[in-house]
């Protein structure tokens, strides 16, 4: 059998990166894209450099068909080939009577993937047809499109299940595929069981049973296992050399293999250059823009992407990161377009705070005094409730205090504040705050009104400050979080709150506040955040 699938070696030894986010993606529960959605995304990926884009299936979804005519027009990508998505012709019916292989033709793209059944109880009991007209579906849907000039991927359904329950049917589907001229038959892992233990065996019984050339092979798995990116990395080590994924592993049930992380393994670990020069940069840009047009929030801990992909917490890490960086990380978080970060929080040591400040720059290499007055005050103030791991700006503020000559002056001193809530005759419920402050040697009294007792405090504090530092008005409140500790060791439950202000240059800073009072943490809060934030405008 083996000369008859002998396809150019070019072809072959080519690395093909199929991605399948617009389609098998779009199936993951909640995701929908609108048409211009997918179209960026199409954009994104090609940034990425993909080889290959599956936009949708033309014909069945009516957004995918759109998609196809909008994409001619409006899309011109650099690096992937579009692909249109569809199945084999129906049973009992002419391929070029079949209205959906129609509409494979009519999306006009270069190359499509047909979904073939490869496990005989699916062509039986599901199908209901016989084994021998889904081997005939198979083969004229293929000789027709490539006759029409288009390049064809099979992907072969129910492929592992189908090989391990009856390997000489799942075979022959292969066979016929790659016999009537597919590019690629691809391996579906469609239930996501396998293990890649599983996956290496079917391969090498599969290209001996065939004599196939693994290279002929392509890898589409699901995650169910939570093996998709190593199942197809274990393909890849077979010999196959067509992987399909989907950005951030979205897809349905838990999704298909991540395709950020099986690019960065084959290219960072096994070697591959399988996308462009410079596109294996873009990752996290790329990844996160998908989330955004997904409207899913990111996945902090995903692999390599992830802002925690490259975090560290522990002390001794950091101390160890000091000496040289990779030995607490796998590969330098550049090369994906990530960074690496040091949480500052209990479990810092004295490197962990070094580390911190130096990326925040400050540099305590001369003042040990400094590092452990701070390691221990973190220790400390995180026992009784604070966090300053996400609040990066209250840690700066922190070590500042404890540098000499170098904390920011605080821009007033606190005299009094007052805080009244008016619950009113039309039901409305509105707060007042008072503060009496001194800012510059001037004694100043101000309120203000706000729509809760800390947003009140916020603007009376405003009100007061802004003679002084008109360069406020550019602060924004941008979220404000409030979390409520249970008291250990025989204490009450104290609140947490954490403050986000951003400014009209769109940078943002964190703050914490930490008190059994939710008013009294709140300014703690509010209070780090105008002082930071007036220390970082005036330079
Ligand atoms: C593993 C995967 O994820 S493959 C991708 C799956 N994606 C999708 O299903 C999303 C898009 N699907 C759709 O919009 C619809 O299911 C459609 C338009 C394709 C079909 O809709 P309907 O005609 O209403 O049929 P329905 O979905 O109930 O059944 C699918 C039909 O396709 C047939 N079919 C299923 N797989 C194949 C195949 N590989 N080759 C040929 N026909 C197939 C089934 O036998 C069934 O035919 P029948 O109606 O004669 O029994
Ligand atoms: C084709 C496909 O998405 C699958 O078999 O999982």
């Amino acid at each position: 059998m083996g000369g008859l699938f002998v396809a150019a070696e070019r072809i072959l030894m080519t690395f093909q990166v199929y991605d399948t986010t617009l389609r098998d993606g779009a199936q993951r529960e909640g995701l929908s894209y609108t048409v211009a959605d997918k179209l960026a995304v199409a954009r994104l990926l090609d940034e990425f450099g993909v080889g290959f884009i599956e936009g949708g299936w033309p014909g069945a979804v009516p957004k995918d068909t759109e998609f196809f005519r909008r994409a001619r027009a409006e899309l011109d990508l650099r690096h992937a080939v579009l692909v249109a998505f569809g199945a084999t012709r129906h049973a009992g019916r002419k391929v070029d009577d079949d209205p959906q292989v129609r509409s494979l033709l009519a999306a006009e793209t270069p190359a499509v993937t047909l979904v073939a059944k490869a496990d005989l109880r699916h062509v039986q009991r599901a199908l209901r047809t016989s084994a021998d007209e889904n081997l005939a579906m198979v083969h004229d849907t293929v000789t027709y499109l490539v006759a029409q000039g288009r390049r064809v991927f099979v992907d072969g359904e129910h492929f592992f299940d189908g090989y391990r329950d009856d390997p000489g049917y799942t075979a022959s589907v292969a066979q016929t595929a790659l016999a009537a001229g597919a590019e690629r038959f691809v391996l579906c892992d469609t239930n996501g069981g396998m293990l890649p233990s599983q996956v290496t065996a079917v391969i090498a019984d599969l290209t001996a049973r065939l004599g196939v050339a693994p290279g002929q092979l392509g890898i589409h798995t699901q995650d169910d296992t939570a093996c998709a990116v190593a199942n197809t990395i274990a393909a890849v080590e077979a010999g196959v050399r067509h992987v399909q994924g989907t950005a951030n592993g979205y897809g349905e049930r838990p999704g298909n293999a991540d395709l950020f992380a099986v690019v960065a393994n084959l290219q960072l670990k096994l070697g591959f250059p399988v996308v462009p020069e410079g596109c294996l940069e873009q990752m996290v840009r790329v990844s996160r823009g998908i989330a955004e047009l997904a409207t899913i929030a990111p996945d902090d801990h995903q692999a390599y992407v992830g802002a925690a992909a490259f975090a560290h917490k522990a002390g001794l890490h950091a101390s160890a990161i000091k000496v040289d960086p990779l030995f607490y990380n796998h590969v330098d978080p550049q090369l994906v377009g990530n960074r690496m970060r040091i949480l500052v929080t209990e479990m810092a040591g004295r490197a962990s705070v070094e580390l911190k400040s130096r990326e925040l720059g400050l540099d305590l290499t001369d003042h040990p005094e400094t590092l452990n007055r701070v390691t221990k005050r973190v220790k400390e103030l995180e026992a009784e409730g604070w966090s300053f791991e996400a609040a990066d700006a209250s840690f700066e503020l922190l070590v500042r205090s404890e540098l000499p000559d170098a904390a920011p002056p605080r821009p007033f001193t606190l005299e009094s504040y007052r805080i009244l809530v008016e619950h009113r005759e039309d039901g409305a419920v509105v707060s007042e705050a008072t503060v009496k402050i001194r800012v510059r040697g001037e004694r100043v009294i101000a309120t203000a009104e706000g729509n809760g007792p800390v947003n009140a405090l916020d603007e009376a504090l405003r009100v007061g400050l802004a003679k002084h530092y008109p360069e406020l008005r550019d602060f924004e409140l941008a979220d404000y979080k409030v979390g409520i500790l249970a008291g250990s060791h025989g204490t009450g439950a104290v609140t947490r709150v954490l403050v986000e202000t951003s400014d009209h240059t769109g940078r943002d800073w964190t703050t914490v506040g930490v008190h059994p009072n939710v008013v009294e943490a709140s300014w703690d809060a509010l209070v780090d955040a105008l002082t930071y934030g007036l220390d970082r405008a005036r330079g």
